[in-house]
Parts: C-alpha cells; sequence; structure tokens
C-alpha cells in the first residue's frame, strides 16, 4: 500500500541500529577505513574524503550521526560543521569532531560551531565506540519522541499540531512552486448519536477504522490526513486543484461509506458517512493560508446543511 512522504515521516516502524547512518569525514583514507571497522559492526558507515562531498551526502543521506576530521584540504572540518548547521534540512544532524588538534581553543571554537563532542586523535577505540553508540541510542529516542509528538494517540495518523505544521509549510512551499494547494475539511456525520447508539468505545474503533481507511486511500507522496479535533479530520493536498480535490474527496467519502460500518441512527445513511468541505487556492504573497482553511470549513458546513454524506467544493 503506497504512503504518502508525510505519513512516512510518522511511521513508528522501530529504527534498528544497524540501520543508523555514521558519515565518516576525513581526508586519509586509512583513517576513513580505521573508524568505520571499529563501528561498522552496531551501524552503517558512510566515508567522504573532503568537505564538499561531506556536504554533499549529509543533504542526501541525513545520516545519524557525523564524525568529522577538522583539518582538510579545501573546505575544513569547521566550515562543513557551519554550513550544516545554517542549512535547515542538515542543522539537526549531530556532529562529533575527531581530531588530531588537541589544543583546547580547537575543542572550544568545534563546540560553539555547534558540534556535540570532540575526539582527540590518537583515541582509544573503545571510547570512540563508546561515544558513538551513545549518541546514535540518543539520536533513535530522538526520533522516536519526535514521532510520538507528531502522531494521534486513538487513531495513529497525525495529529493536529503536525497538521498545523505541514500547512504552514507546504503552503510556503506551493507559494514559491506557483502550484495550488488542495485541502478537504471532514468531519463525520451524526456522531453524537452513533455514540449515543452504540457508546463511546465503539466510537472510539469507529474514528480509528475511519482514520486508517482515509489514510490508505490517499496514493499521492506528499498528501496528508491528521486528525483535526474530536470527529474531524482534515487532508493536505500539495500541487492539486479544486477539481482534482474534488476527485480525491469523492474517494475519501466511498472509502468510508464502503467501510460499511452501522449507524442506524444517522440521518444520511444506516453506515457511518464523512461530509467534506473541498478547497483549494494558489498561495500568494499577501494571503494566508487561512483563506484556504476558511473557505473549505464554510463548505463543509454547506455539505451539512445540503444533507452530509456528500463533497461540496464549490
Ligand atoms: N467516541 C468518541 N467520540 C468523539 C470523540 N471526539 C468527539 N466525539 C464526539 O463526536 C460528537 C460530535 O457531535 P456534534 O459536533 O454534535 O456533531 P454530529 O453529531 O457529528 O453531527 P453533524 O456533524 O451535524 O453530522 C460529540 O458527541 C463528541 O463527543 C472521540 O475521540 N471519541
Amino acid at each position: 500500500m503506497a504512503r504518502s512522504n508525510l505519513a512516512n515521516r510518522l511511521s513508528d516502524t522501530p529504527i534498528a541500529m544497524h540501520q543508523q547512518k555514521v558519515l565518516i569525514v576525513d581526508d586519509q583514507v586509512l583513517n576513513r577505513a580505521f573508524v568505520a571497522a571499529e563501528i561498522e559492526d552496531f551501524c552503517t558507515p558512510v566515508s567522504a574524503e573532503n568537505g564538499a562531498k561531506a556536504l554533499k551526502l549529509a543533504n542526501r543521506l541525513k545520516p545519524d550521526l557525523i564524525l568529522m576530521d577538522i583539518n582538510m584540504p579545501g573546505l575544513d572540518g569547521f566550515e562543513v560543521c557551519h554550513q550544516l548547521k545554517s542549512n535547515p534540512h542538515t542543522e539537526d544532524i549531530p556532529i562529533i569532531f575527531v581530531s588530531g588538534m588537541t589544543d583546547t581553543a580547537f575543542e572550544k571554537e568545534g563546540l560553539e560551531l555547534g558540534a556535540l563532542d570532540y575526539i582527540r586523535k590518537p583515541f582509544d577505540p573503545d571510547i570512540l565506540k563508546a561515544r558513538v553508540r551513545n549518541q546514535l541510542q540518543l539520536q533513535r529516542q530522538r526520533r522516536t519522541l519526535e514521532k510520538m509528538s507528531n502522531r494521534d494517540g486513538l487513531t495513529d495518523i497525525a495529529n493536529r499540531r503536525y497538521f498545523d505544521l505541514s500547512l504552514h509549510r507546504e503552503w510556503e512551499r506551493m507559494k514559491e512552486l506557483r502550484h495550488p494547494l488542495g485541502l478537504l475539511m471532514i468531519d463525520v456525520d451524526a456522531f453524537k448519536s452513533f455514540n449515543d447508539e452504540y457508546g463511546h468505545v465503539t466510537g472510539d474503533r469507529a474514528l480509528k477504522l475511519i482514520a486508517q481507511r482515509m489514510e490508505q486511500t490517499l496514493k499521492r507522496s506528499g498528501d496528508l490526513v491528521a486528525r483535526y479535533g474530536g470527529e474531524e479530520f482534515a487532508c493536505i493536498l500539495p500541487h492539486t486543484d479544486n477539481s482534482s480535490a474534488r476527485v480525491i474527496g469523492d474517494q475519501l467519502c466511498a472509502a468510508v461509506r464502503d467501510l460499511r460500518i452501522r449507524h442506524s441512527a444517522s440521518p444520511a445513511s444506516p453506515y457511518v458517512t464523512v461530509s467534506i468541505g473541498c478547497a483549494s487556492v494558489l498561495p500568494k504573497e499577501t494571503d494566508s493560508f487561512k483563506r484556504l482553511t476558511a473557505l473549505a470549513d464554510q463548505r463543509l458546513y454547506s455539505a451539512k446543511k445540503a444533507g452530509r454524506n456528500r463533497v461540496v467544493h464549490c
């Protein structure tokens, strides 16, 4: 089943130690080989022989840790560190300097540039291993916490916090690309009566099923469905004009209907259904994404008023 990029960032697959990549940056091939041999039994070492290559690899691979020499021809380790910390795509990658420069002033400069640690050459291999292991463990814990903070506890899809961050980010991205941004506001129909009829525990289960089904229905990379609050969901659709957003709205509406969760008290259908307000705009310099959310909200309201179990797109 295809999952979106945004949804993949929420994946709870545990990060295995061996999958963690450590980028070793050193102009001396023997140094790179020695460090790689020391750590390869608990992570995946990748090497770069100069600063320029290190920057490229860091951007492309997003390693879990960088072990970096300082004294190198071309860009030195401090400059590479500075560039990594100035780039939002790489600023969070932990860096440990591994250097033959033993003067405290260098260590101080490295740490002030944002490096986590400084190991002096020649080093004790066991100390190097222990420090790398500790950093990788911290990195795994940090990623796990990050994922947990973006996920809704009941439905296991993106939560409101992640939705807000993503909407902001996608708005800015589409503005730059001059592409339309689509948004669906989705509300489960007559959910109060569902709870009254079947109880809150069954209500919770229904919300979970609906959320998961909607997430599975989104096939395009970059699309995101999130729990907006209570029995409301929202879906961000980058590069999507109004008619394409409507098609996706129709697919989600049908997908929930096809779950065939009994709802004898609903005025809209014998099964649980959703109403969807659908909108798409071309983000402009002069306005904010509130215009998009307001439009989708109004149309959700129209869908409710028109009898529920439908998508309203204009
Ligand atoms: N079981 C369960 N119920 C929830 C949850 N969050 C919100 N609800 C319920 O969803 C219901 C929403 O009710 P209303 O806002 O009146 O809307 P509605 O009954 O769905 O009616 P329409 O939106 O007009 O179709 C409330 O009874 C909430 O208690 C949840 O996490 N679990």
